[in-house]
């Protein structure tokens, strides 16, 4: 509830004029039935057609005033919600965005998306129910019970009775809710990342023939989460039965029992007519209101879900008042370095690593797979953040940089390339958003991407689907390599990323590299020998320690390891360039 209501006071403008429409609404509601009880009294039953006419237009002033009341109501707490959710979910997002890799892990992508869409739905819901009923029922029961002490204090107990059996009622349902929320929200969670996994692994599916498999595993959740979902529902819908049987023996005893009073003149028949409509007002403020208790258990799992996101400890900060400027550009220093991911202490997958690299050099990293090779280039933009030791680019910590000042200086090329909805341009321009197309060209001609890109019509306007799905893994690979040309970075990072490419490709596109890097420092993780055998220094993995170093010509002499990965490779004669 702070949660929502933390959001909601940035509105007091619309707050108060809910608070207004809801008082209005509920005066003018308990004024009908007193103006009722007049007309049935003094006007229809002495019959005086005059007084009847004035009251029958005060009735009908007051049922336009109650609509104008019920307008404005509507209006504010929709408003304010719609403003509400659109505020929680850019302020989520915006949190998401300093997220490191860490945390992302911890909360879970397909999670993330289930609370910022269906969660925060779930608050619209129970912040609009709020706001709509959350001041009203609470007066218009208030004003009830008033009145009905008033109009008959001698039936006045029978409300009273009824509504322990409401609040019982009202409690266990509520409390049986909680526990389906929970696994209804957790469901969902399962089945967005089944629905993520199915969509984004299609082609391995069908590959594999597995969709039968696919398919078990989606119902089968979408089971669960059916079976949870009809068990709130018919929970929920037990709630109005129950109301509505104790409404109407509440007033089946108010009728039984007035016939006395009635009979000796102690009531009027019109004040009769006014009790039980205060008396079903009050019991029906009773039941609106338990709808937010009821929905408040539900309201409460989403809330905790997002709140979790907002109150997720970011490990890697921005450090906005960090380092921005440095006095050279590309020196690479990792000193004693040792790294255990988040979680797996007792388990390093880097250990000791130190080694330097200038700007006008190439250093690569091999070894089998597993070695931590990606681990270690991954630290140097800090997408985890060393165990031990330090990492210093251009004689400071990379923790004491401002990170994006830190992460300005890196071109970084993944494993997997992975590019955006939008144009080829669009895409290049995602280090420098004002590169001129002749920027884009250079990189691309660099990049051994301008033959693919000209073949195409509108060359780089041309557009790519989501995550460039219309383009081949080479191509797509040889674009994330033109982005990067285009940052013109200090420091470049290949993970890994001439894997695509053939080897002619990849030998030309590294002798066209050697052009644009000679004032930056290059890094090369690599599974082929021949990607990198004309690197300054070859730096050899295993097991997350350095076990050689040197040129392709000492490590074919001394380094085992180096060797029998180079003879494998070798003996495919297309390795020589
Ligand atoms: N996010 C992660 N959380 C926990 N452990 C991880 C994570 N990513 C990688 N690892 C582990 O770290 C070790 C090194 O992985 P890494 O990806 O750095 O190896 P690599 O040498 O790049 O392998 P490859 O050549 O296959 O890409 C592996 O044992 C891997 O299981």
């Amino acid at each position: 509830m702070n949660y929502i209501w933390r959001y909601i006071k940035r509105y007091p403008g619309l707050l108060a004029l809910d608070v207004f429409g809801s008082l209005f609404f509920v005066l003018v509601n308990l004024g009908l039935p007193t103006v009722l009880s007049i007309m049935i009294d003094q006007a229809i039953i002495p019959g005086n057609q005059s007084l009847l006419f004035t009251l029958a237009m005060v009735m009908l002033g007051v049922i336009i005033l109650g609509a104008l009341g019920r307008i404005l109501l509507s209006y504010a707490s929709s408003k304010l919600t719609n403003i509400m959710i659109r505020d929680m979910r850019n302020d989520i997002f915006d949190y998401t965005q300093k997220f490191s890799h860490e945390e992302f892990e911890k909360i879970g992508v397909p999670s993330l998306v289930t609370r910022v869409t269906n969660d925060a739905f779930v608050l619209m819901q129970f912040a609009e129910m709020s706001l709509r009923l959350g001041v009203n029922t609470p007066l218009m029961f208030l004003g009830s019970i008033v009145m009905i002490i008033i109009t008959s204090p001698s039936l006045a107990w029978i409300v009273a009775a009824s509504m322990p059996f409401l609040l019982v009622a009202i409690y266990v349902i509520a409390k049986k809710s909680r526990p389906l929320s929970e696994a209804q929200q957790t469901t969902l969670d399962t089945i967005n990342q089944y629905a993520r996994e199915n969509l984004t692994g299609l082609r391995v599916i069908r590959s594999f023939a597995r969709e039968e498999y696919q398919e078990e595993r989606f119902n089968k959740e979408s089971r669960h989460y059916s079976n949870i979902a009809t068990r709130l529902f018919k929970l929920m819908a037990t709630a109005n039965p129950i109301f509505m049987h104790i409404l109407v023996w509440m007033i089946v005893l108010i009728m039984g029992l007035s016939l006395q009073p009635l009979a000796v003149g102690e009531l009027q028949v019109g004040n009769l007519v006014a009790f039980v409509e205060y008396a079903f007002h009050a019991l029906f403020s009773v039941m609106m209101f338990s709808q937010l208790f009821i929905m408040y258990p539900r309201m409460n799992v989403s809330s905790n879900r997002l709140q979790e996101i907002m109150n997720t400890e970011i490990s890697i900060s921005v450090n906005e008042d960090g380092i921005t400027q440095t006095e050279t550009h590309g020196y690479v220093t990792f000193d004693n370095v040792t790294f255990a991911y988040p979680g797996e202490t007792e388990n390093p997958v880097l250990h000791n690593i130190s080694f330097e690299a200038k700007p006008g050099e190439m250093v690569a990293f091999i070894g089998s797979t597993g070695s931590g090779k990606s681990t270690l280039v991954q630290l140097i933009p800090r997408f985890f953040d060393v165990t031990l030791g330090r990492i210093i680019i251009d004689g400071v910590d990379v923790r004491d940089y401002n990170l994006k000042a830190l992460r300005q200086k890196i071109g970084f090329i993944p494993q997997k390339a992975l590019l955006f909805t939008g144009t080829i341009g669009d895409n290049l321009r995602y280090g420098k958003y004002n590169a001129t197309e002749n920027e884009l060209e250079r990189a691309s001609d660099v990049a051994q991407a301008s033959d693919f890109i000209h073949k195409t019509q509108e060359r780089y306007h041309s557009f790519l689907a989501e995550g460039g799905t219309n383009l081949s893994g080479g191509q797509k690979q040889r674009l994330s390599i033109a982005r990067a040309v285009v940052k013109q970075p200090d420091v470049y990072i290949f993970d890994d990323s001439f894997s695509a490419l053939d080897y002619k490709t990849d030998a030309e596109l590294r002798r066209r590299l050697k052009e644009v890097t000679t004032n930056s420092t290059v890094l090369v993780v690599a599974q082929r020998v021949s990607s990198i055998m004309n690197a300054d220094q070859i730096i050899v993995l295993n097991e997350g320690e350095i076990v050689g170093r040197g040129t392709h010509e000492e490590l074919m002499v001394e380094n085992e390891i180096y060797r029998d990965i180079a003879n494998s490779q070798i003996k495919n004669p297309t390795i020589e360039e």
